[in-house]
């Protein structure tokens, strides 16, 4: 089957941040496929290199070398099969819910009932009714991300790209919004490619977790399908032996590079 999302041998190197001569290289060699309709996590320790690929991945950063290619073809500029949701408050504070909800559909020139019908649908499904003309500033982190979750998914890209989304949340709302992400994705089943440093998340939500090894030029050491049964209620899951089991084998593999990745930054600081 054709991939969704391909890397082939993907190089990223950036100006050194110290030395404005040298080259750092953030990614080496990397190969990666994700399957139509496969939940694909990837871990590694901090710093490493995580970002880089999902950015290379969105077609917002070019590699030095290697290619992409979305569903067998290869990628120039953007992915425009592609939705992100990012770590960082996407939402623009001057648009309501709603209106933030339905931007994309704007910028694509839909007509503005059936879009902003479609946004309330939206809202609906990520627990949001009657919220729509509330502004990002008044409603809680969780909130604001359900808003830029049903802001990506209205778009119904076939490949999600998200890295470390819940990262700022709390452990209960964080929970909450991993079961939502993973009910959404059942009930579509579009090929997600998602970035945590937490390995229980990835665990929980992936079919497969892939281990980067620490920088410079990180690359994946370790793969490992995850064959624990769904639906899964995130929380319940980490209970489960073969979660244990799976925990364990992969924390071997990510033991090692966490330290290193540490090492790394405190020779930087
Ligand atoms: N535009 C850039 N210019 C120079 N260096 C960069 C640039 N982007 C990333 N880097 C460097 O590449 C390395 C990998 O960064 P990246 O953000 O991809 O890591 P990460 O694994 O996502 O980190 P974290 O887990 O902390 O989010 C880091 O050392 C970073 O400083």
């Amino acid at each position: 089957m054709t991939p969704a999302l391909q890397f082939d041998n993907i190089t990223c190197t950036f100006v050194s941040k110290d030395d404005r001569s040298q080259r750092y290289t953030a990614v080496a060699n990397t190969d990666l496929a994700i399957a139509p309709g496969e939940f694909v996590s990837v871990v590694g320790p901090t710093g490493c290199g995580k970002s880089t690929l999902l950015n290379v991945g969105a077609g917002l950063l070019q590699p030095s070398s290697g290619s992409v290619k979305v569903f067998g073809e290869e990628l120039k500029g953007i992915n425009r099969r592609a939705g992100y949701m990012f770590q960082a408050e996407a939402l623009m504070p001057w648009r309501s819910a709603l209106q933030n909800v339905i931007a994309g559909l704007q910028y694509r020139g839909h007509e503005e009932k059936a879009a902003a019908e479609l946004g309330e649908q939206w809202l609906a499904r990520v627990g949001l009714q009657g919220f729509g003309d509330r502004y990002p500033h008044q409603l809680s982190g969780g909130m604001r991300k359900r808003v830029a979750l049903a802001q990506t998914l209205i778009l119904d890209p076939d490949i999600i790209l998200m890295d470390e989304p819940f990262s700022a949340l709390d452990i209960q709302t964080r929970q909450l919004m991993e079961n939502e992400v993973l009910d959404l994705w059942n009930a579509k089943k579009k090929a997600v490619l998602f970035i945590t440093h937490d390995l229980d998340e990835a665990i929980a939500m992936s079919d497969r977790v892939i281990v980067l090894a620490a920088g410079p030029g990180t690359h994946p050491i370790g793969e490992f399908r995850i064959d624990l049964p769904r639906p899964r209620d995130v929380a319940e899951i980490r209970m489960h032996p073969r979660f244990v089991e799976l925990h364990q084998q992969i924390w071997d593999v990510l033991r090692d590079e966490v330290l290193k990745g540490y090492q790394q930054q405190k020779r930087a600081a």
